[in-house]
């Protein structure tokens, strides 16, 4: 949800107008004192408030806005005011000066959308607890303890999915750092943003830094930051990461000043580094600063005994979300851990969830499982296009249900799972459901899907 504060009504309307125009749907008007109670629960993404507003009027709104998430964006919308530097040191402001130009406002929403990704990605973790009693789960629990008082830096490597972020934050959590554990993916913002998430910038260090706003490394102080994807960071970053391993110092893009920092350094890669190193695009001397101890996650095929407590929590929280709670038969779930999850526990949790939307009620049996967790040499795209599910055994529960309601729900989460994958990118996902990209942003806006 984006919402528009401006002193004119009409203004309101009309940057709503053009923001709507450019494929972001969810746009709200409201008025300085209303923006909360209109937005209910819905999750923020950006907040456009006009700089012709007193100030004392803006700070209420970016104190509001902080108590919701300091990382909304928040975008000021013409040049008739000037923000303090106080107004919000931590925000991260964007500006839109007078008349609104398409590209730049088509830039400030590709920033948000970025930022969006990233915020996602940060509350994207269903549980914090680490499941499983194999012996690699317990190995990696006994080098966590190990590793997390001393402030040695991390390198979590293993395929996706395998939970190396909750490892991560495990590792923050028992280190007694008191701290924030700040997490990006360094994969996922544009580079040409990256070093301002990274670094923060002081005022005026680029077009739209119209107050000075601290970086991650700043955000990280006393506490953990989270390099997630390293393996996928531009080489022109790593050369500035390595500095601040090696000095332990940070300088704000446009600014002199040096500043300390006492942060933890955890980095995660699915990638292959020693391979990217071969290929020249990541640093030999940055990967010795980043694997002072390494763990490794295991992919989850390597530890079947895993999956039955995997599963069950898994069905716990989808029993929360849905108010459905599903069961396995002892065939099927002896299936699920002969399984090779290609996608791990992230892929485990999918199939989960669509088992509890598509089969509501009941035990779940073998031949109601995807044919190719079945072992029945299904094709997985073709197991895709039918949802993962048999359609002949699909049963109707007892006590029936709202099939267009169901349908509805079905649709719905079949394209959050898609954008999720797509990191947000609209034209992926709607690949990936064989949907037109225009088809797919109706259906977002309709299931109210995007911020
Ligand atoms: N051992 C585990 N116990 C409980 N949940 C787990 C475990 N491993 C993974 N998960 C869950 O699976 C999902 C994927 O895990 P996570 O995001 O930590 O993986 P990742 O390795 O960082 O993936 P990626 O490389 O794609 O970022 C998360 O929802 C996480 O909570």
């Amino acid at each position: 949800m984006i919402v528009v504060i401006h002193e004119a009504a009409d203004q309101s309307r009309q940057i709503k107008e053009l923001i709507e125009f450019m494929d972001a749907p969810q746009v709200l008007t409201a008025t300085a004192d209303n923006w909360r109670a209109q937005i209910g629960d819905s999750r923020l993404a950006a907040v456009f408030v006009s700089a012709g507003l007193p100030k004392s009027v803006q700070s209420r709104i970016f104190d509001g806005v902080a108590a919701i998430d300091c990382n909304v964006p928040l975008v000021v919308t013409g040049d008739g005011g000037s923000l303090s530097d106080k107004a919000a040191p931590w925000a991260r402001i964007l500006n839109l000066p007078n008349p609104m130009q398409i590209d730049e406002l088509s830039a400030v929403l590709e920033e948000i959308w970025a930022v969006n990704v990233v915020r996602r990605s940060d509350t994207m973790a269903p549980g914090t607890e680490l499941i499983g009693e194999s012996n690699d789960m317990r190995m990696i629990r006994a080098l966590i303890e190990r590793v997390a008082p001393s402030q040695a830096t991390v390198l979590i490597t293993g395929e996706s999915g395998t939970g190396k972020e909750l490892i991560a934050r495990q590792i923050h959590e028992q280190s007694g750092r008191t701290g924030e554990f700040v997490a990006i993916n360094c994969g996922a913002i544009p580079e040409h943003l990256l070093e301002s998430e990274l670094f923060g910038h002081e005022r005026g260090a680029f077009t739209g830094a119209q107050v000075a706003r601290a970086g991650r490394f700043e955000l990280a102080e006393g506490g953990t930051l989270f390099l997630d994807e390293i393996g996928d960071m531009p080489t022109a970053m790593q050369v500035k990461l390595l500095r601040v391993l090696q000095e332990r110092v940070i300088e704000r893009i446009g600014g002199t000043k040096s500043i300390p920092v006492d942060i933890r350094v955890i980095a995660a890669t699915h990638r292959n580094l020693q391979q990217r190193i071969d290929e020249g695009t990541f640093r030999e001397d940055l990967f010795y600063r980043l694997s002072v101890f390494p763990i490794e996650a295991s992919p989850l095929r390597e530890r079947p005994d895993d999956v039955p407590a995997l599963a069950n929590m898994l069905i716990d929280k989808v029993a929360e979300r849905y108010g459905v709670r599903i069961s396995l038969s002892d065939a099927a779930l002896a299936a699920l851990c002969d399984y090779e999850w290609p996608g791990n526990v992230r892929e485990l949790a999918n199939v989960i969830e669509r088992l509890a939307v598509l089969r509501p009620h009941g035990e779940v049996q073998l031949d109601e499982l995807p044919g190719a967790i079945r072992g029945d040499g299904g094709d997985r795209g073709e197991d895709d296009a039918d949802a993962g599910v048999a359609e002949s055994t699909l049963q109707l529960p007892d006590d029936g249900l709202d099939l267009k309601q169901h349908l509805a729900t079905i649709e719905r989460d079949m394209i959050a799972a898609a954008l999720r994958e797509a990191d947000g990118v609209v034209q992926k996902a709607a690949k990936s459901l064989g949907l037109g990209r225009t088809t797919l942003v109706e259906k977002i806006r309709r299931h109210d899907l995007r911020d």
